[in-house]
């Protein structure tokens, strides 16, 4: 049973242990807050007799005192197992996550979005802190400290015991049975949840574009749809869950009553003294109180097995695993007969066959869709292909573990990451142990200098989120520098000088034609201006290869690059 719990609410193995010394804090808790009653029990007795005798006084003196130092030891075991272990333990939950990710394929996170990878990360860990912490403990303490209260109340007096714990079975039955319709319920919630969040999310991201087209009103009227379903089925799963428990609670307080009526029959009738009868009533009534919040606490539990199965998607998805050892000659890439198809199985890439070699620039171009980004990226093994093979000097990318892989690799994407740090640092990704000097040193050879000079801080100006502070042409060339600073012995660019001004763009290639020299270079580029002088270009069309030459041999058949060519000259003449 702990190893389905560890594995159902993702706990470590220190969180299990705690967990189970938090079941046996909430059990001692209970049990302790059991001595009033017996104490109470015995003053009663000696009350009914008379008086309570002198030499008993000192005796319940002590008793009290000694009952509330045991209450409150018990109370503060019972908070430093539950809580404060908690809270580590959310800590090793989330980062178990984080380690996650960081092995599973990119396909996954193109069918997730990431409204919803936040909400399992925060939202869906919260939860399954609350139950670790709190719901289960409290249910199964109060589940073991009721069955050693019933056992020992049978010794008093079975008949009253079972007409005190009859009610209990049902009680449960009745929040367990919710099961299935609770659970319809909440994975329904919380799909109108991360719709909501998606929306959100979204509308912040392109709040640009919602204003130039006029589109706010009409993203807002189905934002508010959507807020509005979280909030009616919110209230729908409130309801249903309360119907459940309170309805289970109702039925337990029933066993107050039928404890009074056969304590009265079987008192009427002589059979149990007033003092039994009293101790039963004030035993039941402390021992439902716990059961109350335990069926509280069931029905959570059960609400939360959506959180639970959203967490274990993450946790037992296959990971990209391999070798840490690179035992590549040389930095020749080979697609071998590569075929490859996104989640949503259409296939993309079928019989791709060539060879990057290392020293030369090899240009990926081709109408839009024809799979250059694909191509590059299966090189760097974001993805797995589905058949044929991709080799880095000899060796199989898909047995080499993602980050040894990409220890090889500096990628100038179209679209720049940048983190919410200094300059300094955002370029300091591409080495993370290069000193200042070697940073600026890249910088410099990516033009960045210019632009950092101006900025208030110079290499220490905070960039803001994602480079808000930034321009379009100053995020490229910080990812340029990277590029530079990394130094790897492949370079997959694609269109790194998009977003540069005409000055800007013709000093980078100067850089980066420093930067390529005996590597091996695949260009993803649009402007054929651009791949004149590379060595071999690959024209990819509908995910084959449709043609694949030197640029002088392809300009000699009439094939695509020699449409491209044409084409590309005649825009060239437009103009406002
Ligand atoms: N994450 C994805 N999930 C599903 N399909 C995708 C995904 N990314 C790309 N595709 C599809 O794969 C095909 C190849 O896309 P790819 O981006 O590799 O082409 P491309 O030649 O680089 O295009 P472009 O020149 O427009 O950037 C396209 O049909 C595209 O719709």
């Amino acid at each position: 049973m702990l190893e389905k719990l560890q594995h159902k609410y993702a706990l470590s193995e220190k969180g299990t242990k705690d967990m189970v010394r938090a079941f046996l804090a909430v059990t001692i808790a209970n049990l302790v807050l059991m001595l009033p009653v017996g104490l109470l029990y015995m003053l009663s007795s000696y009350l009914l007799e008379g008086e309570v005798p002198r030499e008993k006084l000192s005796f319940f003196i002590i008793a009290i005192v000694i009952v509330l130092a045991l209450i409150a030891i018990t109370t503060a075991f019972q908070y430093r197992s539950t809580f404060l272990s908690t809270y580590v333990e959310s800590g090793v939950r989330r980062r178990a996550l984080a380690e996650k990710l960081r092995k599973i394929p990119l396909s996954y996170f193109g069918k997730k979005d990431l409204a919803d990878l936040t909400n399992t990360i925060m939202s869906d860990c919260a939860i399954l802190e609350t139950a670790s912490s709190h719901w289960i403990p409290e249910l199964i303490g109060a589940l073991i400290s009721t069955t050693l209260i019933v056992i020992s109340l049978f010794f008093f007096d079975w008949r009253m015991t079972l007409a005190a714990v009859w009610v209990m079975p049902i009680a449960f039955i009745i929040v367990l049975c919710s099961r299935s319709v609770m659970g319809k319920i909440h994975e329904q919630s919380s799909r109108y949840r991360i719709a909501c969040l998606d929306g959100i999310q979204e509308g912040l991201e392109t709040l640009r574009d919602l204003r130039s087209y006029n589109m706010t009103d009409s993203y807002m009227e189905g934002l508010n749809k959507k807020i509005k379903a979280v909030e009616s089925h919110s209230i729908v799963a409130e309801f249903s869950n309360a119907l459940f428990v309170a309805s289970a609670q109702m039925i337990l307080k029933f066993g107050i009553g039928t404890v009074a009526v056969v304590g009265s029959a079987l008192l009427i009738k002589g059979e149990i003294s007033l003092l039994t009868f009293f101790m039963f009533l004030l035993v039941v009534t402390r021992m439902y109180e716990p059961l109350q919040i335990s069926l509280q606490n069931l029905a959570a539990i059960i609400s939360a097995d959506v959180n639970c199965k959203r967490m274990d998607e993450i946790l037992s998805h296959e990971e990209q695993t391999g070798s840490n050892t690179l035992t590549n000659k040389g930095y020749d890439i080979k697609f071998d007969h590569i075929a490859f198809s996104y989640e949503n199985g259409e296939q993309v890439l079928s019989d791709v066959s060539f060879t990057a070699k290392q020293g030369e620039v090899t240009a990926l171009i081709g109408p839009s869709g024809g799979g250059k980004t694909t191509v590059s990226r299966l090189a760097a093994r974001f993805w797995d292909n589905d058949a044929g093979t991709i080799t880095v000097g000899g060796m199989n990318v898909s047995e080499i573990e993602p980050e040894t892989l990409l220890s090889l690799y500096s990628i100038v994407f179209q679209e720049v990451t940048l983190f919410n740090n200094t300059v300094m640092e955002n370029i300091r990704i591409g080495r993370k142990d290069a000193t200042d000097e070697e940073v600026m040193r890249a910088a410099k050879l990516a033009h960045c200098e210019e632009f950092v000079e101006r900025m208030p801080e110079k290499w220490n100006s905070m960039i803001g989120e994602n480079g808000s502070e930034l321009s379009g042409g100053e995020r490229q060339r910080i990812s340029i520098a990277r590029a530079f600073l990394k130094d790897a012995p492949i370079i997959l660019m694609d269109e790194a000088t998009a977003s540069l001004d005409v000055d800007n763009e013709s000093l980078i290639q100067e850089s980066i034609s420093k930067l390529i020299q005996n590597k091996t270079v695949i260009i993803i580029a649009h402007r054929m201006r651009t791949v004149d002088g590379v060595d071999k270009i690959v024209v990819l069309k509908d995910g084959k290869v449709a043609e694949s030459g030197t640029p002088d041999d392809l300009k000699k058949c009439d094939g695509i690059y020699k449409h491209m060519l044409e084409v590309q000259m005649e825009s060239s003449k437009w103009k406002y």
